[in-house]
């Protein structure tokens, strides 16, 4: 048994790639958080702890462009904007290490050793997918399946699932060995994992922290 897996090992996935209805159609990526769009501070924060970085986006790819790390829209097998599988897809065929971590655009406060402790329980449970648990605004503990560390080798996977119409991350992941990661032990903020779905939430977010 290997007792981590290395951050360089590890590719970074944003997913920028969603309609952003709950934003009134914004490309939310693009939204500034305490002046920086939400992408780059997702980048910023995700970069050091892992290998390589990629943005999956849809719209505006030269804004994302701009951050300078790869930006790859959704093929479209899958049909416009079908979720976030589509990014899923596009990010197992363009990474080139043997581990994948997705990370959605939209959760800015995402815990500084979300890599490190995703790898730990990975490699500690010989896994397919460590996932990120998480309270939520209520105190309970829930599943952020956007949050997913997995082997790069999932693809045919998860191909074969959403060729059978499938659209939803856990659903794909209780296929396999899943370990759920808990993000609530001492010194963990409770608000990490708070995302940002309106523009009143984002706001919230930006008065949690100067
Ligand atoms: N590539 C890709 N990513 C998506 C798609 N839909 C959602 N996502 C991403 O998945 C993550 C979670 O999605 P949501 O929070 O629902 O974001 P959203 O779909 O843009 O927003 P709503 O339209 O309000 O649901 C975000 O990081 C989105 O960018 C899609 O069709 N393709
Ligand atoms: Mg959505």
């Amino acid at each position: 048994m290997i007792d981590t897996i290395d951050g360089a090992e590890i590719t970074g996935v944003i997913l920028a790639g969603g309609r952003g209805t709950r934003m009134g159609g914004a490309d939310k990526g693009l939204q500034n958080f305490n002046g920086v769009p939400l992408a780059l501070h997702t980048l910023l924060r995700l970069s050091p702890q892992v290998g390589e970085v990629m943005i999956n986006a849809n719209r505006n790819l030269a804004a994302y462009e701009s951050f300078g790390v790869p930006v790859w829209p959704d093929a479209g097998g899958l049909g416009e904007f079908s979720g976030p599988l589509a990014g899923f897809i596009t990010g197992l065929e363009r990474c080139e290490t043997p581990y994948m971590l997705t990370v959605p655009c939209d959760t800015p406060l995402f815990c500084e050793e979300l890599v490190p402790r995703l790898a730990e329980a990975l490699a500690r449970e010989n896994a397919d997918f460590a996932v990120v648990a998480a309270p939520e605004e209520d105190g309970q503990l829930r599943a952020q399946p956007v949050f997913c560390l997995m082997r790069a080798g999932m693809l045919e996977s998860l191909a074969v699932f959403t060729a059978g119409g499938g659209r939803k991350i856990d659903a794909w992941t209780a296929q396999h060995k899943t370990v759920l990661v808990p993000f609530n032990q001492p010194g963990d903020d409770p608000r990490a994992f708070f995302n940002a779905n309106t523009l009143a939430e984002l706001h919230q977010l930006e008065a949690l922290r100067p």
